[in-house]
Order: structure tokens, then C-alpha cells, then sequence
């Protein structure tokens, strides 16, 4: 018989793969929680059908979204924290890894907020792509900080993530120009920054992130603009230590057009790949709560925080 997993995890995973939860930093929150929610709720009778349950539910979790890295390092980072010789052992441990992760997640956003803030200038403005939490973090603690800024939101299509940036950005105080992603270049003699986050970050300093990251970044590059990514250190990929790459993730065609609209156009193949890859040579800085880093630095800091664990949290019995 397969392990139980509690239906709630599976509403949350259901949750990620549909993007009612999205975005690197509130699917690791996500994750963490289910994880806590599988533990306290668990009515497994021995310790290895607790282990069991826990894995399963970090694969079910796991399986949702392939490129965020936030994901499975928030399903390691518990299912290593869990602990102990007894069913309710490995429940508290649980328990309580998954808050640290999740205070953690806060803290790091707080402090990288701070870092990200000493880049930004009183009357800079900004150019954003998608809606990060990370991003949105410097701008508050600039803000915080007495600096007024104003911001140039690119709108994200498919999803029009940046609808929501430049809401959360209006709510800050800060002055908002939404434009469609084409017209981004056009934009870009007239900003300071570009700001975006990142949903995994490469040991050569490659920053994968939404869709059309990469051509903003190199257009930025040709206009002198710098681009700044801001993500927490659970953003970077621990695979790619050991020449794994980061799986792209392809959507349904249905976000970009719908079955009419795609009737009405003679069918064509309709491709929805949902992030890209930046070289580090387009990528001033990465702002991580550890402090600033040149993309090609970061791969120090990884060995530093992962050493050499790369195997998904449920190849290897945790014990
Ligand atoms: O690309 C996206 C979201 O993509 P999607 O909408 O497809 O999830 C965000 O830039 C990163 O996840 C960083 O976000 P954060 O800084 O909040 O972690």
C-alpha cells in the first residue's frame, strides 16, 4: 500500500502546479508548511511508516514545479531536520525544522531587503520583470529608509505577474509606469536598476527566472543599465555543483491563447516555456542575505552552504 499522504498536501501541490501559489519564495513557504502539516497530522504507527509518509509527500510536492530550486531545498531542508527514534520524536523534529525553514525564509528576505536597499539611491528608478518578493523587499527597505523611488513594471505575459508587482509597488508608496514587455528596451536609458528575483541560480552564476529575463538583462547590458538580481540563498541550485542543469518548465499552451484563439489562427504549435536562463556576464550583482556577490563568485558561497549533498531529500533513507 502506498504511504498516506494527508490531503492537504495534496491541495497545496495542486495549489503550486496551478500557480494560485507562486513565486520561488511562497512555494518554499508552501512546501514547508505541507511538509508540517503531513507530521503533525500523520497516523503512521512506526517510525519507518512515518519516514514513508513524510517522503511521499515530499516527492507529491516536489513533482509540481521543476525549476524553482526553492522547493526541493525546502523538502530537504526538512526531511533532514527530521529526527529522532520515535514516532512522535520524528514528528516534533519535523515540526520544528519546518518552522526554522520557514523563519528562516523570513529573515533571509528582511536582510537581503537591507543589502538590496544600499544599491538603491534616493529618486532611482527601478525596472522589474514578474513579481518577486525578494525584489519587492530592497524597495521596501529603501523605501524604509526614507529613499523615494519609482518604478517601471514590465506586465509578464503570460500571467501578467507584473499586475501584482505593481500593486504590491503602489501599496509601498512608489510611483508605477506599467508597460507590455516589449516595450521594455525603450525603457531602459530611463532607469537606474533593473530589479528582478530569481527561482534558481547556477553554480557558474547563470540566473534562471521567468521568461524573458535573459532578453531584458542582455538589453540592459547593451544600455549600460545594471541588472541586480535579488534572491535568497535557498535560490541556488545545489545540482548544478555536480553538472546537472536546471530543468525549464513548458505550461499549457491554454496561458498564452485559448482553444478559439488557437482555432481562429489556423492551429498553430503554441510554446509556453515558462523561465530562462541569464549568462552571469549580463548580471551585475546577486544581493543574497549573506551580502552581494558577482555571479560568478556564487558558486564559493554554495560549497560553503551545501558542500557536496546534491541527492533529492528522499533518494537516500533520512535517518
Ligand atoms: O519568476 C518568478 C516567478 O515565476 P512564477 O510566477 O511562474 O512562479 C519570480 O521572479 C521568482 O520566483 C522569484 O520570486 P521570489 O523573489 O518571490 O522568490
Amino acid at each position: 500500500m502506498d504511504p498516506h499522504v494527508h490531503p492537504d498536501v495534496h491541495h497545496i501541490a495542486d495549489d503550486i502546479g496551478t500557480m494560485e501559489i507562486r513565486g520561488a519564495a511562497k512555494i518554499a513557504d508552501s512546501a514547508a508548511t505541507a511538509l508540517q502539516i503531513q507530521a503533525r497530522e500523520s497516523d503512521a504507527e512506526t517510525p519507518d511508516a512515518f519516514r514513508a509518509e513524510m517522503r511521499a509527500a515530499a516527492r507529491t510536492l516536489h513533482d509540481t514545479r521543476p525549476t524553482a530550486v526553492s522547493l526541493p531545498n525546502a523538502l530537504r531542508y526538512v526531511l533532514h531536520g527530521m529526527d529522532g527514534v520515535t514516532v512522535e520524536q520524528l514528528r516534533e523534529s519535523s515540526v520544528v525544522a519546518a518552522e526554522r525553514f520557514r523563519e528562516r525564509l523570513d529573515h533571509a528576505q528582511a536582510d537581503l531587503g537591507l543589502v538590496g536597499a544600499n544599491r538603491l539611491k534616493d529618486g532611482d528608478c527601478i525596472m522589474t520583470h514578474c513579481h518577486s518578493t525578494a525584489v519587492l523587499a530592497c524597495v521596501e527597505a529603501a523605501v524604509d529608509q526614507g529613499k523615494e523611488l519609482t518604478a517601471v513594471v514590465k506586465e509578464t505575459r503570460p500571467r501578467n505577474q507584473g499586475h501584482i508587482t505593481a500593486e504590491r509597488l503602489h501599496e509601498l508608496g512608489v510611483p508605477v509606469t506599467l508597460i507590455v514587455d516589449s516595450a521594455a528596451r525603450r525603457y531602459l536609458n530611463e532607469v537606474d536598476h533593473v530589479m528582478v528575483g530569481a527561482d534558481s541560480i547556477a553554480a557558474d552564476g547563470s540566473v534562471i527566472n521567468k521568461i524573458g529575463t535573459s532578453g531584458l538583462a542582455v538589453n540592459a547590458r547593451d544600455r549600460g543599465t545594471p541588472v541586480v538580481v535579488a534572491a535568497q540563498t535557498f535560490k541556488l541550485h545545489p545540482g548544478t555543483l555536480t553538472g546537472h542543469s536546471v530543468d525549464i518548465e513548458m505550461r499549457d499552451e491554454s496561458e498564452v491563447l485559448s482553444a478559439e484563439e488557437k482555432a481562429a489562427l489556423g492551429n498553430p504549435t503554441v510554446a509556453n516555456p515558462a523561465f530562462d536562463v541569464t549568462p552571469p556576464r549580463y548580471v551585475d550583482a546577486i544581493v543574497t542575505e549573506r551580502g552581494q556577490f558577482p555571479p560568478e563568485s556564487i558558486v564559493m558561497l554554495m560549497r560553503e552552504l551545501f558542500g557536496e549533498q546534491t541527492t533529492e531529500p528522499w533518494v537516500e533513507p533520512v535517518v
